[in-house]
């Protein structure tokens, strides 16, 4: 059991309550202890995670498709994807940005998209209760607030079929791709603001969508505010940019944040403009690729185990959660 020789300060927000408590202090495991440099935080931690601890390896699996501007076709492949997964034994199936629908023109994506409790979510809800298994979808065509506009959004679903948790896509791609075509994903997506982490079978998730890859900040974040222990990166990834950065920036997440990746992708020709690229991978805390499905196999499943106890121990050889000096404690001298 850890022992607290500090007081302990308790800060209320939706994970702690409130409290000053005098040591020595013992944690069960039920907790999760977290401290900054002047602070030291417990959560109590949902039976999920608790599950999973006690068990230490969940599989998990990260679907690879070429999704297309037909709902009921891209339906058909993640119900033949989840079937895989669930044979391979996963408790979790991530699915990539755009699954439910890739539009062939601009705009496209505006007209089909629904609110959270419309029938296209409603469908991946009965999916994933009737095949008993998690889903991570990586990017949902959701309403805005007007016609012109939808959110990005990455959704969770349990076992049973409930949305656990919805993050909104932050950082949107507008971008003149070197040799391929400009995008501009803020032209018809609103941004969102909250950084979400939720509990799951296979440990705590931290979830985000594709552009967000390139800004580290928020994976700091997962990890060291949230206590993320498997960071979701559902993508659509351009041929260009895929081929030269993919890979390094997943496995730089994986080992500056020592959580495990995983990474669902698009891959290949979705339509006449747009070719993805498709290298679903798993990552350990250490950054090593222990699932992957290459770009040419253009569908199908990545799988692998997840091993919290592998997280405690890479954590505890190299302990950069005390180690690190956040943004707050450095001095600016350059003027
Ligand atoms: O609009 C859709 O249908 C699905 N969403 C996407 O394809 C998004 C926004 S256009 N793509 C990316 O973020 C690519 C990022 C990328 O390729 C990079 O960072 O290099």
């Amino acid at each position: 059991m850890p022992i607290c020789s500090n007081w302990l300060h308790l800060t209320p927000n939706k994970f702690y309550t409130h409290a000053l408590i005098r040591p020595p202090i013992t944690f069960t495991h039920r907790h999760v202890i977290t401290t900054t440099r002047s602070r030291c935080f417990a959560r109590a931690v949902t039976s999920e995670s608790v599950m999973a601890a006690a068990s230490n390896s969940v599989r998990v699996a990260a679907a690879q498709m070429t999704s297309v501007n037909d709902l009921a076709v891209n339906f058909a492949t993640c119900s033949s994807l989840v079937k895989e997964a669930v044979s391979a034994g996963a408790k979790l199936l991530c699915l990539p940005e755009a699954f439910s629908y890739v539009g062939a023109r601009d705009g496209d994506s505006v007209k089909i998209a629904e609110p959270l409790n419309g029938p296209i979510m409603q469908r991946y809800c009965s999916l994933a209760r009737e095949s008993s298994i998690w889903l991570s979808l990586g990017g949902f065509q959701e309403k805005g607030s007007d016609d012109e506009h939808l959110h990005n959004t990455h959704v969770v679903i349990d076992d049973t079929g409930n949305i656990r948790s919805t993050y909104r896509k932050i950082h949107l791609f507008d971008v003149d791709v070197p040799g391929g075509r400009v995008y501009k994903e803020s032209s018809f997506t609103e941004a969102g603001k909250d950084i979400v982490a939720v509990d799951s079978p296979i440990g705590r998730l931290g979830l985000t969508v594709c552009y967000d890859l390139r800004f580290p900040e928020i994976y700091q974040q997962l990890r060291f505010q949230h206590d993320a222990q498997v960071l979701l990166v559902p993508s659509a990834f351009t041929k260009v940019t895929g081929e030269a950065h993919w890979e390094i920036l997943l496995r730089a997440r994986a080992i500056e944040t020592q959580c495990y990746v995983i990474a669902a992708t698009q891959a290949g020709k979705n339509n006449d403009k747009r070719e993805s690229y498709g290298d679903s991978l798993i990552i350990d805390p250490w950054g090593t690729v222990v699932g992957r499905l290459p770009d040419r196999l253009s569908t199908g499943i990545a799988v692998a185990d997840i091993d919290l106890s592998l997280i405690d121990s890479v954590r505890a050889k190299m302990p950069i959660a005390k180690q690190r000096k956040p943004i707050e404690f450095w001095k600016s001298t350059s003027l």
